[in-house]
């Protein structure tokens, strides 16, 4: 039979019986991390149940974990990481600790560890698992009491979403990066206009996204408002599986896009030869505009975010002074943002009034970045080079600003107190934010140039 788009392919292939308003699904892989997966355990073990497949679960802890050494860890943070630890000895799943190779952010190391392949479904109690999807699984985000329900039993019943396709097309000028694309289309479009829906990102670019790139502009489907978010497997995708079963993955990927109908409920397209680099202004990411714009006029409803920001309307947002620049998270943490944002850096210095921190989005990312001698140029420019983890992209962890600080940041949520109590956040790709850091105010790389 026809499948209406790949999403509702791969549905199907995982479901196991349909319900009134609901669809029981099988999960392929569960991901959990520490914050999350503790009361679904609890829950798991009142109602004397155990981990349906441990071999399909795996673990690991980033959220909480501190990212320099001299710092203490509190009790509470203390008591997730040792329950997590617990919890992965007394159930047998595989637990990423943070003295492994592997170790890292959740949605960082399931892409690098290839423990995704195109066609699975994959959970995590964590929203910004439709990052996963760069790579052609559908995955999403679950609530504790979902992840205590897929520990039980290797389901999920869900409600179908209806369908999108973001066409992408045209050719990226310099400095701009998938993190634009992403901001760009927060822009256009706000972000509620994915809700209820999967979308499929459809690379028409000239030369191909790559799937670190992919992995960006999926991570902030959850902020464009939908649940799933993925990008169709192709050659880039059969290739990311070089050395890790790529003839198996060929295979599974040829039949995935056989017979395929490309329905969908919306389409959307994008240019991106026409995008330049972006900034996020206000308190959500859809409030963003290009680095050389000013910032929009109030409204009736929004006058509240000027107030936080410590912003006025048709001022230009270059030029505003930053406190501190931080390179990081699964939007932005891999290896290639940090070598872009290393690029900029080189032969330059920190503004003095600016703290500058790159965090690498995992442990591979660190010892690949330090073989390159990337932590160097970072060092050397009056960069902190950190341990990985989420840090200041959520601040649980005790790395965050001080009140009134302004940051600007790679990661993905500029909600208020996001990044610390009366913290200023300012979302942007890797090189703006390392330009930046240079100049100690908003800056276009360009301008560094
Ligand atoms: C702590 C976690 C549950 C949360 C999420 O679900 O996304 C965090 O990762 C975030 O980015 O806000
Ligand atoms: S890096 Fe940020 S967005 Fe990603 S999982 Fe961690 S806290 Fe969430």
């Amino acid at each position: 039979m026809m499948a209406r788009n790949y999403f509702s392919k791969l549905w199907n292939q995982h479901l196991i019986s349909e319900r009134e308003n609901e669809d029981l699904l099988y999960i392929d892989l569960h991901l959990l991390h520490e914050v999350s997966s503790p009361q679904a355990f609890s829950g798991l073990e009142d109602k004397k149940r155990t981990v349906r497949r441990p071999s399909r679960t795996v673990g690991t802890i980033d959220h909480i974990v501190p990212t320099n050494d001299d710092k203490d860890i509190d009790e509470k943070s203390y008591k997730l990481i040792k329950t997590m630890r617990d919890n992965s000895i007394k159930y047998d799943f595989k637990l990423l600790d943070t003295n492994s190779y592997e170790h890292g952010i959740v949605h960082v190391i399931a892409l690098e560890q290839r423990l995704v392949k195109p066609g699975m479904t994959v959970v995590c109690g964590d929203s910004h698992t439709c990052t996963l999807g760069a790579i052609g699984c559908i995955s999403w985000g679950i609530g504790t009491s979902q992840v205590e329900h897929v520990l039980a039993t290797q389901t999920l019943a869900m409600q179908k979403p209806k369908q999108l396709q973001i066409e992408i097309s045209g050719k990226l000028n310099k400095h701009v990066t998938a993190k634009d694309i992403a901001l760009e289309i927060l822009e256009k479009h706000g972000s509620r206009f994915g809700e209820g829906y999967a979308i499929e990102f459809f690379d028409q670019t000239d030369s191909k996204l790559s799937i670190d790139e992919r992995a960006t502009i999926c991570n902030m489907g959850i902020e464009m408002g939908a649940r799933y978010a993925y990008f169709k497997p192709d050659m880039t995708t059969i290739q990311f599986y070089k050395s890790h079963n790529m003839n198996k993955v060929r295979d599974v990927v040829n039949s995935l896009n056989e017979r395929l109908i490309n329905d969908f409920d919306q389409k959307i397209s994008i240019n991106v030869s026409d995008i330049s680099c972006k900034v996020s202004w206000g308190t959500n990411p859809e409030d963003t505009i290009s680095i050389n714009d000013t910032i929009p006029q109030m409204t009736l409803s929004n006058t509240q975010k000027y107030d936080y920001m410590g912003i006025e309307p048709d001022t230009l947002i270059k030029g505003l002074k930053i406190d501190l620049a931080f390179i990081g998270s699964c939007t932005n943490g891999r290896y290639s943002d940090i070598k872009a944002a290393a690029e900029i850096i080189k032969g330059h210095k920190v503004n003095n009034d600016v703290t500058a921190i790159v965090v690498p989005g995992s442990e591979k990312v660190k010892r690949d970045c330090e073989n390159e001698g990337l932590d160097s140029i970072f060092i050397e420019a009056g960069f902190e080079w950190r341990k990985p983890g989420c840090s200041m992209c959520v601040s649980i962890n005790g790395d965050m600003g001080k009140p009134g600080q302004r940051i600007v940041s790679t990661s993905n949520r500029n909600f208020e107190g996001r990044q610390g109590p009366r913290v200023k956040t300012h979302l942007a790709s890797p090189q703006v934010v390392a330009a930046s850091a240079v100049k100690g105010e908003i800056c276009n790389p360009a301008d560094l140039e």
